[in-house]
């Protein structure tokens, strides 16, 4: 026993001198260069590389790390013995993983590939802008050397893609909210998601069947066109407006469209983008295959421009007025001028928007629609509205019979020829004197829909009653127009002031519908 200390203390020495003479007479550089090399010799003799996926690219988070750990729920709830469940706030789907430090193995195309999961322990932070999470977490792929080829040329695309369909297929749509203004998550988004559960869908959706089967048409010809954009050198993105009055079902049809095609939605508060670049970042940190919604396009640009008038002092010269087409036309026809448009770097700028959707930054991803809404189409811009700005302009319009007859089924399970043939003409009558919005008669019917027939009645009452305070409202505007048409030509020609003070005793005396006739008559006459 003595000996075996005594030479195991004599080996120790050995060592230590050893050490001491490599670290005095070698310099580091050829300390490193030698370790170099031994690593490229055990290397060398390897059958294996290895590829590490950290969760973390820089700053940046690895979109392939999410994708990995994707894909492999999707085998590893088949094969693996030691999984990590996890289920994310108001999600409906369980998601499988492997466990820390675990390893699974995967075959492609004849190729087996190991996977381990690495997760470690962060060293103590020194100063970063933002906050990093407190593992570290990684995927190592050990790959055979001689199917590297396979590997890096389809597999890990193979990854992506079946991440993504995971996602779609298994797990709700994603609703993302740029809310908290420019400010990163720990993993460097700008945008906060919460799962999308609305349940329009296009069958829900009240509006003229004929227009809706052309917008899903029109949906699905996009989804599916990857080869045409391909061959016609186009960016593979398309832009909706949606326009119409409020309660017309603008938000449902973005919802019904995000369901209908399994995209997620990129819910865009412009009033929380401050700058045209951080606006473009935001861009940047969106996926393919989703929505991004610009909801009242109209206040947004209008609150923008009128900030700028307001701060542009002696410059705003041209465009001091505060008429919204004059104020937003600035540089608005050259979407590429840069910061042209940029108000000292505090705003963002119409330019800024439509680089937004139209300049070489909307083409960072793919299989994008942009969506724009407003109330008023007139008091946006024509550079938004430009031919191959924004490819389709949606009208949403005030109930219509057919859109009419879609609300009775979903709400009261009237199927055709349930109504009364002279119920159905009495309504026809006046669905579009009426000029109802959707949501209008979703209140009738929901507060009725225990009583079918009471709702029905109630509702035809409420368009008739509508339509006739319309139809009044109409006349009376015709009056006033008229009226107007006398007194401005009497401004212009004196000779017949006499005969417009006349018309205008009469109609102060009275202001009602006959009154209304009378004036009109006196002008024909
Ligand atoms: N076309 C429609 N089909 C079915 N339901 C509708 C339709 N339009 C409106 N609704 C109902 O009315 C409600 C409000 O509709 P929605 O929010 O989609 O209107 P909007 O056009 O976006 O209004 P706003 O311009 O005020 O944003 C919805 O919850 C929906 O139930
Ligand atoms: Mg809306």
């Amino acid at each position: 026993m003595k000996e075996f200390w005594t030479t195991l203390a004599s080996v120790m020495g050995v060592w230590a001198f050893f050490q001491s003479i490599l670290h005095t007479v070698f310099p580091p550089e050829l300390r490193f260069a030698s370790l170099k090399l031994f690593h490229r010799f055990f290397n060398w003799f390897s059958a294996y590389c290895y590829y590490d996926i950290t969760e973390i690219d820089g700053v940046n988070t690895n979109e392939l790390y999410n994708a990995v750990q994707l894909y492999l729920s999707s085998s590893a709830s088949i094969t693996g013995n030691r999984l990590s469940l996890t289920r994310g706030l108001n999600s409906s789907a369980i998601t499988f993983g492997l466990s820390n430090n675990d390893r699974l193995m995967d075959t492609y195309n004849g190729v087996t590939v190991l996977w381990e999961h690495i997760v470690t322990q962060r060293q103590a932070q020194t100063f970063s802008w933002r906050p990093l999470p407190e593992e570290k977490r990684g995927f190592t792929l050990r790959v055979k050397k001689k199917d590297k080829a396979v590997i890096l040329g389809s597999y890990l695309d193979f990854v992506m893609e079946k991440a993504g369909e995971i996602r779609r297929n298994n797990q709700d749509r994603l609703l993302y909210t740029n809310s908290r203004g420019g400010s990163l998550d720990s993993r460097g988004h700008p945008w906060e998601s919460v799962p999308f559960k609305h349940p329009s869908t296009f069958d829900t959706l009240a509006m003229d069947p004929a227009k809706k089967g052309e917008i899903m048409a029109d949906l699905k010809d996009f989804a599916n066109g990857e080869a045409f954009y391909q061959r016609t050198g186009r960016a593979w993105k398309r832009g909706y407006l949606l326009y119409g009055p409020p309660g017309t079902g603008k938000s449902s049809m973005i919802a019904a469209m995000a369901n209908y095609l399994g995209y997620d939605i990129y819910d865009l508060e412009l009033t929380e983008v401050h700058t045209n670049s951080e606006l473009r970042k935001l861009l940047m940190k969106t996926s393919s295959k989703s929505i991004i919604v610009i909801e009242d396009i109209d206040c947004s640009i209008n609150l923008t421009n009128r900030k700028k008038n307001s701060g542009s002092g002696t410059n705003s010269g041209a465009r001091n007025n505060n008429n919204h087409n004059n104020t937003s036309n600035f540089d608005a026809s050259v979407p590429g001028s840069g910061n042209g448009g940029e108000d000292g770097g505090n705003s963002i700028t119409l330019s800024g928007l439509l680089n937004f959707t139209d300049g070489l930054w909307s083409c960072c991803g793919s299989e994008r629609i942009f969506l724009f809404t407003t109330n008023h189409i007139e008091k946006l811009d024509p550079a938004l509205l430009r031919s191959g700005r924004m490819d389709m302009h949606i009208f949403m319009s005030y109930c219509s019979f057919p859109a009419l007859k879609i609300l009775l089924k979903n709400y009261l399970g009237y199927n055709k020829g349930d109504l009364e043939k002279d119920l159905e003409e009495e309504f026809k009558q006046v669905m579009d004197k009426a000029e109802m919005t959707p949501a209008d008669i979703s209140e009738v019917l929901i507060k009725n829909r225990r009583d079918k027939e009471r709702a029905v009645w109630e509702l035809l009452e409420a368009l008739k009653l509508r339509a006739d305070k319309k139809s009044k409202e109409m006349m009376i505007n015709a009056t006033d127009l008229e009226v107007e048409e006398q007194e401005k030509r009497a401004l212009e020609n004196p000779k017949e002031n006499g005969e417009l003070q006349e018309n205008c005793d009469k109609r102060g005396g009275d202001d009602d519908l006959e009154n209304a006739d009378q004036i009109n008559d006196e002008k024909i006459n």
